[in-house]
Parts: C-alpha cells; sequence; structure tokens
C-alpha cells in the first residue's frame, strides 16, 4: 500500500469522526447526557452521587475521559505544523522511552507504557518532538495496543515515504493488573515494522539492540 501526505492525513481525520460508532440516527449526546450517565453508574455502584465527595465526580470524570479521548479531535496536519524538512539524513532516527498513556477499549482502564519510534530517511526528516505528538494523539483514543503501534508506524510512513519505519510499544494494561486475571508486572510489547526494517534483518536487529540499551543518563 502506498500513502501520500494528504491521504494519510485524511484518513486520520475521517476517523476523528467515530465514524463506526455514532450513526445518523443516533440523536446528539450532550455533556449533560454524559454527567447523567455517570451519575447513573455511581448509583448503580450502591454510591451516593449527593455526598460531598462525589457531588462533582460526575462532571471530573467527563472531563477526564475528555481528556483522555482527545486524540479523536486532533489531526496530523495540526500537530505537524509544517514540521517535515528536506534533509539528506539516510541514517537511523530513533526516539526511544517515549511514555504513552492510553485507554483500552474493552474495558477503558488505562494502558500505561513506553514507544521507541525509529525511521530511515529518505530525503525528509520530521520535527522530533513531532514523533512524540503523533504517539500521544494515537494514544489518547480508546485503543488495543497492537493498533496503536500500528497507526504510528502507518503515520510516519505516509507522511515522510521513509525507507523504513520501526515501532515497539512496551505497555502494561490496568485491565489485567487490577482486575480480569490481576497479573501486576505484565508486560506486553508489540511492534509495527515497515520497509527497511521488515525486509532487511541486520537493520531490524540494529533497531532492537538500541532499544534494548539503556541511556547513561535520564533527563
Ligand atoms: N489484543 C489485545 N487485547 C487486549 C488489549 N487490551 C485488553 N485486551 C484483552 O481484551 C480481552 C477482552 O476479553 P473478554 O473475555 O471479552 O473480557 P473480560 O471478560 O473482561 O476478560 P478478562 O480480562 O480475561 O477478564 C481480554 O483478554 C483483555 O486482556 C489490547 O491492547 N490488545
Ligand atoms: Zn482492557
Amino acid at each position: 500500500m502506498t500513502y501520500t501526505e494528504s491521504s494519510i492525513i485524511k484518513s486520520a481525520n475521517q476517523n476523528n469522526s467515530l465514524p463506526n460508532l455514532i450513526t445518523e440516527s443516533q440523536p446528539p449526546v450532550t455533556e449533560a447526557d454524559m454527567i447523567q450517565a455517570v451519575r447513573t453508574l455511581l448509583l448503580g455502584l450502591g454510591e451516593n452521587p449527593d455526598r460531598e465527595g462525589l457531588k462533582d465526580t460526575p462532571k471530573r470524570v467527563v472531563k477526564a475521559l475528555k481528556f483522555l479521548t482527545s486524540g479523536y479531535g486532533q489531526s496530523l496536519d495540526e500537530l505537524l505544523n509544517g514540521a517535515v524538512f528536506h534533509e539528506n539524513a539516510n541514517e537511523m532516527v530513533l526516539v526511544r522511552d517515549i511514555d504513552l498513556f492510553s485507554s483500552c477499549e474493552h474495558h477503558i482502564l488505562p494502558i500505561l507504557g513506553r514507544a521507541h519510534v525509529a525511521y530511515i530517511p529518505n530525503g525528509k526528516v520530521i520535527g522530533l518532538s513531532k514523533i512524540a505528538r503523533i504517539c500521544e494523539m494515537y494514544a489518547r483514543r480508546l485503543q488495543v495496543q497492537e493498533r496503536l503501534t500500528a497507526q504510528i508506524a502507518d503515520a510516519l510512513q505516509g507522511l515522510l515515504q521513509p525507507q523504513g519505519v520501526a515501532v515497539v510499544i512496551e505497555a502494561t494494561h490496568m485491565c489485567m493488573v487490577m482486575r480480569g486475571v490481576q497479573k501486576p508486572g505484565s508486560w506486553t510489547s508489540t511492534s509495527a515494522l515497515r520497509g527497511v526494517f521488515n525486509d532487511d534483518a541486520k537493520t531490524r536487529q540494529e533497531f532492537m539492540n538500541l532499544i534494548q540499551h539503556r541511556p547513561t543518563f535520564n533527563s
């Protein structure tokens, strides 16, 4: 599959409108509806939503959920702010240990982890901070880790048409820690390899070695 900058931006923007979730027959959901729904949840849990500590909780929960899913309202175009530059670099660029806070789509519980993102340019480079911003945009949606990993890789592939992109995410899922199977300390690794990282074992190995190496200092 080939991508162009405008096609990837268009497809990301289309995703923002939640086409799979909101049907045309669905009446608009207001903030008041959402607050009421959280109040109902509290009642269902046997709580008194009118007690002092909980009286503003429905409002806070809605605000927090909106923030945690604010990636739906963002677009690649907007977050890039034009920071793609022509440059004759052709060695691996790696941004590692990017903190990630996402929410699993099955339980709406946190996925906490870090991403390592590399690419080998092919005439274009991207502002380094934009790599972290792309990770954030996709993390701030309801996700599964595999899709989050692939979306980051595909966004970079589409924006830069580089020689290759590699994304590894290591994360722990609170739905597996705090509930359900209850396995604290379990970490899930996912990878998405595109271009030369997929085709060339040596390049892939170099990336894997680099992300295993611990930095000598933390900023
Ligand atoms: N592949 C994948 N699975 C996930 C992710 N986040 C959560 N899950 C899994 O989604 C599955 C949902 O399974 P269900 O059996 O429908 O839900 P459940 O009864 O709450 O499952 P348990 O967590 O096993 O108690 C669980 O196995 C979760 O571990 C993710 O990012 N990727
Ligand atoms: Zn979950």
